[in-house]
């Protein structure tokens, strides 16, 4: 599926999208999300995502600000998921920071998510290897971590999405890697998580990894759209929730900002 249809796509079916995501992000995902042209909904609880699930399109889980309380509505959230044919999407952040956070990323993992999100040093930590992250900025380059990422997604039979100023996305057997954006994005909080909760929109309509793709090209076309006007990161944040907004289908049309390898 190409990325412009996917978008004509995701408009028409404007899918609910659960998101279980940080307090840092949850406002700007949701936004971001109803830019695109899908409907999010931060819902948490272990009370009801075992009920909530199944009515979504897709579920996505971020570990932003983890605590234990959490830890059981993300593990029944992805069994649910699992259990009735709907899409995941993992965003580990910072996995590689502390034991607690490593060990719950660990065990989401073994729960079989669609696709992981996350820039070059949480998924070259997931790879085995030691990553120079700061917290939930990135310290590591895209392009060092390409080849293990590649083994990681045919390993675990999912999509792997590694972040950065070129994005790279495979699935093990098919790879592509997005450039665009704009070099204020890593300077924005929570745009990482934000792009993770699109992916989940995308992966509801399309499959998992030309969802990945669309979403990351949309990313890209926004974010280079907002840097003409932005005067920092303030006035980038709103020139790229409108942007999201006004991106149509045709200005993603020929693979625009995706290159297939
Ligand atoms: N230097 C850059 N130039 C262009 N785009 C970038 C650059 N760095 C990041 N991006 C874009 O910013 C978005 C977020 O990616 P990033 O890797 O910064 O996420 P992250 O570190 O997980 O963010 P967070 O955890 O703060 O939410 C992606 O669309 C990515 O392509
Ligand atoms: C800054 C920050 N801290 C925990 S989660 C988060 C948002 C970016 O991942
Ligand atoms: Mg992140």
């Amino acid at each position: 599926m190409k990325t412009d249809q996917m978008l004509a796509e995701l408009r028409a079916q404007s899918p609910l999208v659960q998101c279980i995501t940080n307090y840092v992000a949850m406002n700007i995902a949701a936004n971001v999300v109803l830019a695109a042209g899908a409907s999010p909904a931060m819902v948490h609880s272990d009370s009801e995502v075992a009920d909530f699930v199944p009515i979504c399109g897709a579920l996505t889980i971020n570990i932003g600000t983890l605590s234990p309380t959490w830890v059981s509505s993300m593990q029944l959230a992805a069994d649910t998921a699992v259990a009735s044919g709907k899409p995941w999407v993992l965003d580990p952040v910072a996995h590689f920071a502390t034991p607690f956070r490593r060990e719950v990323a660990r065990d989401l993992v073994s729960r079989n998510p669609t696709i992981i999100r996350g820039n070059a040093s949480e998924i070259l930590a997931l790879t085995g290897g030691t990553s120079a992250g700061k917290g939930a900025d990135s310290g590591d380059s895209v392009a060092d971590v390409e080849s293990a990422a590649t083994v990681l997604a045919l390993t675990q039979g999912c999509v792997i999405a590694i972040t950065g100023e070129v994005d790279f996305v495979t699935d093990g057997t098919r790879t592509a890697r997005i450039t665009g954006g704009h070099a204020i994005m890593p300077k924005i909080t929570a745009m990482g998580c934000s792009l993770t909760a699109l992916i989940g929109a995308f992966a509801a309509i399309a499959p998992p990894l030309n969802a990945t793709v669309a979403a990351l090209a949309m990313f890209a076309e926004a974010g280079e759209r907002a840097g003409k006007t932005a005067q920092g990161s303030g006035s980038f944040q709103v020139a790229f929730l409108d942007a999201l907004m006004q991106i149509a289908p045709d200005d993603l049309a020929n693979d625009a900002h995706v290159q297939w390898l």
